[in-house]
């Protein structure tokens, strides 16, 4: 080649072309480094035909500086990028950067220095110092990350350094991974289980695109099922990606896996530290990280040898990413084994209604667990009617459900109170004149948090301290916190229970791995009577001991205008009900609710799937609703009020008129205010013969904004605020 097309990272440019020098060998898919005006840029060797550019004339190429020394992004990577960019409307750089690590990742191994407290005891202690010392125990990073973690400057590190107090470690980035062993702890299969693990070995030795559907029920050992498959592929060399809904349940899943395999897998997601990330990105472009888990971001990275990808808790929202390229991982990672040539295994006991409609059009091979492993037998499940099981004023736990803690807290089992609710309250107003406590920057109430004693937003992560006096009638002690949050329905099984060992299970309080770690510890070892967790503790986990599940409010999700409200609640709570009743004493469910009659609690109190799925499919079917019709959204956004307005109604002006395809809006959004910025929305829905894409880009692309107004496409979405 003596000229290429480069896909380069710029915000402004993404398309330019340059000349090879002399000598210098480029394929296809190298990450080079380019001049650009004065400065540099770093760019990845493209297929000219594939990428609209300017043909510049050759005696205008300016040279490529450097081809960087890792090996290029293999073909199907290309497709993917570009399938990605232009399915959710992004920008084809944006996606590619999301399989880049960090710069000095792609300038090659060798090592780096981090630091590590030396047990050097100081002689002069500052404030400063006493609190990095205390933080940095067992820690081990750059100045940077350690400066962090503390909470100082880095400049105090570095006094540090030079007193002898921080010592300089250094790091090999390139060292080996040790490898697992696909035969280190074979379990014996039920015939069920080993009946599903032979197709997934079957397929993973085909090399072949095929998508399965791994459908069983809760605590039925899809895990253990799955695991064969990677064990099928470590013995084929190939690799393997295991995607995750959220990072905190890669702990539990780094413990099992390691007790299948002998060694943990390698890790990939955005809190790792940079020697790590470095470490383990270089281990996934050679070919040597044999299994990746990871969240989201793990999907783009540029394997070797791909050989399967395993997407766990598939029905999960959290796949979809709802900023910077808003897409959905799970479908990506179908999309990925397509142009790889691999089979993919979603794995799910609530599957999405769009991936049951797909197994039932024969697209995807579903493949069944109906019942649980080991004989456990599915939990009973109970409706509470609060309108006559009323809990106490200001109580929220329904006698029935006070009585059923009571039950097993005499006969030393484990209970889960289930609210997705973080903190202590949702609202806290004025007993004397109403004021409420509003984030400046959102449109959304404070959330009190009375274990920090903050105010905090959901939204944006803004806080502030909880004021003794109302900050618009300044009269003192008058503020009261309305509805329940986790630590509020914890406060009341202490006053009802105080001898109760309770544990409060959020993303405020499991926010880091050891955390995480110490709670599964303490469940499993029978040191917490009562757990009182979101979402975070709904799936993945399996404490045998644990035989009582209440869902304080069953009717929460139901409320507010999103499409899959229905089927995310139905999914919820199966999902949570599942945690109970797994080892061998047999588990028990009270769903509290006002709306009995509501066909989701009808169907999970009968628990019968089939006969929701069905009726929430008609229900789609009929609103023309994904999977049967499409959706997409325009987000419009700008600190300034009136112009986004502005914006929305020029979008709104200029929409299409076609038959298959209705537009609604723009209004402003549900958070009209988020993050400082004023929102807008129009929703598109179209039929599935309409080209959505191409008319949204047609439709945007003819107008031209101000700098400060921010249009968002989100094709496919979940979040409808
Ligand atoms: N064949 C087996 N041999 C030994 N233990 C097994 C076997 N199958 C499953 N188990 C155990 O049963 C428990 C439940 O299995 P697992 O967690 O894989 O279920 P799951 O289907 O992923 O459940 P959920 O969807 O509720 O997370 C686990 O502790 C697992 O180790
Ligand atoms: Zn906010």
């Amino acid at each position: 080649m003596s000229r290429v097309r480069l896909l380069v990272f710029n915000p402004v440019l993404s398309v330019l072309d340059y000349r090879v020098p002399p000598g210098v060998d480029v394929q296809l898919g190298n990450v080079v480094i380019a001049p650009l005006g004065p400065r540099q840029v770093l760019g990845i060797v493209w297929e000219p035909d594939r990428l609209d550019g300017t043909e510049v004339p050759e005696s205008k190429l300016r040279p490529l500086l450097e081809v960087l020394p890792v090996p290029p992004i293999a073909e199907p990577l290309r497709r993917l990028i570009e399938w990605t960019a232009d399915y959710y409307c992004a920008p084809l750089n944006s996606v590619a950067r999301m399989m880049l690590g960090s710069m000095a990742a792609l300038r090659g191994g060798g090592t780096t220095t981090e630091y590590r407290l030396s047990g050097l005891e100081p002689a002069r202690l500052t404030p400063q110092r006493a609190a990095a010392l205390d933080a940095l125990q067992g820690e081990q990073a750059s100045i940077r990350e350690l400066a962090e973690l503390a909470s100082v400057s880095e400049g105090v590190l570095r006094g540090m350094v030079n007193a002898g107090i921080l010592e300089p470690v250094t790091v090999d980035l390139d060292r080996a991974y040790p490898r697992a062993q696909p035969d280190h702890a074979q379990p014996e299969l039920s015939e069920e289980q080993q009946a599903a693990a032979d197709q997934f070995i079957a397929a993973v030795g085909a090399g072949k695109f095929q998508t399965f559907l791994l459908d069983g029920v809760t605590g039925s050992g899809k895990t253990e099922c799955y695991f064969e498959a990677i064990a099928a592929a470590i013995r084929d060399r190939k690799q393997v990606l295991v995607m995750l809904p959220e990072i905190a349940l890669t702990e539990n899943f780094l413990r099992r896996f390691e007790a299948r395999f002998g060694v943990p897998p390698v890790l990939w997601h955005s809190s790792l530290k940079q020697s790590e990330r470095r470490r383990a990105w270089r281990a996934i472009v050679s070919g040597e990280a044999q299994v990746v888990v990871g969240a989201r971001s793990a999907l783009f990275m540029p394997f070797k040898r791909l050989g399967l990808i395993v997407v766990d808790e598939a029905h999960e929202v959290s796949f979809k990413q709802d900023d910077g390229v808003r897409y959905n991982a799970r479908d990506v990672a179908v999309i990925r084994a397509r142009f790889e040539a691999i089979p993919v295994i979603l794995a799910s006991a609530t599957p999405a209604l769009e991936s049951l409609q797909l197994a039932e059009a024969g697209v995807y091979q579903k493949i069944d667990l109906p019942s649980r492993f080991g004989g456990a037998t599915l939990p009973h499940i109970e409706v509470v009617d609060l309108r006559k099981d009323e809990p106490a004023r200001q109580h929220w736990l329904a006698p029935s459900l006070v009585k059923a803690l009571e039950d097993r807290l005499a006969r030393g089992e484990q209970s889960l109170l289930f609210l997705n609710r973080r903190g202590y309250a949702p609202l806290t107003l004025c007993r004397h004149c109403g004021y409420r406590f509003q984030c400046p920057n959102c449109s959304a109430w404070l959330v009190e948090h009375r274990l920090s004693r903050r105010l905090a937003c959901h939204h944006c992560g803004h806080a502030s301290e909880v004021p003794e006096a109302c900050p618009e009638c300044h009269t003192p002690d008058c503020l009261v916190a309305c509805g329940p949050g986790v630590e509020r329905i914890a406060d009341e099984v202490s006053s009802l229970f105080p001898e109760a060992r309770i544990a409060i299970a959020t993303s405020d309080t499991l926010n880091s791995p050891e955390k995480i770690a110490d709670f599964v510890a303490r469940a499993e070892g029978g040191a917490i009577d009562v757990i009182v967790g979101t979402q975070l503790v709904t799936k993945g986990y399996h404490f045998p001991e644990l035989t009582l599940v209440g869902v304080i409010d069953a009717d929460m999700g139901l409320e507010g205008g999103d499409l899959r409200a229905a089927e995310r609640t139905y999914q919820q709570i199966a999902q949570v009900a599942g945690r109970a009743g797994r080892g061998v004493k047999p588990g028990e469910v009270l769903i509290q609710t006002r709306h009995p009659e509501a066909a989701v609690i009808a169907a999970l109190a009968a628990g019968d799937r089939d006969a929701f799925y069905a009726a929430e499919a008609e229900a789609r079917r009929d609103a023309g609703a994904p999977p049967f019709g499409r959706w997409a959204a325009i987000i419009v956004s700008s600190e300034d009020e009136a112009e986004a307005r502005a914006a929305a109604r020029q979008i709104g002006g200029a929409r299409p008129d076609l038959p298959d395809v209705m537009i609604l809006g723009p209004a402003p959004a549900p958070l009209s205010l988020l993050r400082g910025r004023y929102r807008y929305r129009l929703l598109i829905n179209a039929r599935r013969s309409a080209q959505l894409q191409d008319i949204i880009r047609q439709w945007l692309g003819a107008l031209a904004f101000p700098q400060g107004v921010r249009v968002a496409v989100d094709i496919d979405p979940y979040s409808f605020v």
